[in-house]
């Protein structure tokens, strides 16, 4: 059933009457399936998906290539509704029974695509900062966020630069924190590292644990990388293809913080082999 159909859902866990508290940075997907319509021909991308996300929790989808990866965060992103099913974001329903993206819910999320897509003639501090202007925050507060950020991104000192003098790596993590910049309590990032080598790869990725340590926000990324999916997460949703089903969803329970050495951990490469053989490699 779908949740925002449920009447009775707000009150599930507060039996005594008390509407329950919002759980800030809570995902509830529920059924989700989404079918595209493109010119008569339909494509069942994603069927029957329920996973429920908490607070805080680092959750990398994996899959085969096709398997509703990216229509499934599209999904969560507020960009196309689903075909069935609901979701509910810290514990708001994201579509109104319309369909359409419900604006102060899809406030609370922040985005990182494979392409840092930075605007090319402001300064980096002005591109993480541009959330806040849209917001209309003062120029000395927004300046002072920015050098924040930098500070803790590690690009304090390239404040001032264009996107065109930063490394594709140094690109990504301004891109991070212009997400971060408004405070979304959810993260979702759809191959945010995949343009990337592979050492550049493996420091933003201590990075983005480090960062995610500091700030606690959810997040849902969307990765190719096994190595990549179990160095971070604390759970990794499989899911098959064809269409995109839940296969399994795997609890990572390494201590954090994790030093990029423990992928060379005998625990580490057992998990990486349980994953290549979940997804037939
Ligand atoms: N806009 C669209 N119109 C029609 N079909 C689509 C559209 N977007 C995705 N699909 C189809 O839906 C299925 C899932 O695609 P999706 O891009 O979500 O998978 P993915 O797991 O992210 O793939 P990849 O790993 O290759 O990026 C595929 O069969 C794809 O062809």
């Amino acid at each position: 059933m779908s949740i925002a159909a449920d009447p009775t859902a707000a009150d599930r866990s507060a039996p005594s009457g008390q509407p329950a508290p919002a759980r800030e940075g809570a995902i509830e997907i529920d059924g989700i399936t989404k079918v595209y319509d493109t010119k008569g021909q339909r494509t069942l991308a994603v069927e029957d998906v329920s996973l429920e996300i908490e607070p805080g929790e680092f959750v990398v989808l994996i899959g085969r290539s096709g398997c509703g990866k990216s229509t499934l965060l599209r999904t969560l992103a507020g960009l196309q509704a689903p075909t069935d099913g609901a979701i509910r974001i810290s514990g708001q329903s994201l579509y109104s029974p319309e369909g359409k993206a419900v604006p102060e819910v899809i406030g609370d999320l922040g985005f990182v695509f494979q392409d840092a897509n930075l605007l090319p003639w402001r300064s980096v501090w002005k591109n993480i900062a541009l959330p806040l202007e849209v917001q209309r925050m003062s120029r000395p507060d927004r300046r002072r966020r920015a050098e924040e950020l930098g500070e803790l991104s590690g690009l304090s000192e390239f404040l001032d630069h264009l996107p065109r003098q930063l490394s594709g790596g140094m690109r990504q993590r301004v891109a991070i924190m212009r997400a971060l910049a408004p405070e979304p309590s959810i993260l979702l990032m759809d191959e945010p590292f995949s343009a990337l080598d592979a050492i550049t790869r493996d420091e933003l990725n201590m990075a983005l644990q480090l960062i995610w340590l500091e700030f606690r926000k959810t997040v849902v990324l969307v990765t190719h990388s096994i190595t990549e999916a179990a160095f971070l997460a604390d759970k990794i949703v499989l899911l098959s293809p064809h269409p995109g089903r839940l296969q399994k969803v795997i609890k990572v329970d390494f201590p954090r913080p994790r030093p990029l050495e423990l992928t060379k951990d005998d625990a580490f490469q057992s998990l990486v082999a349980e994953l290549r053989t979940e997804l037939g490699e």
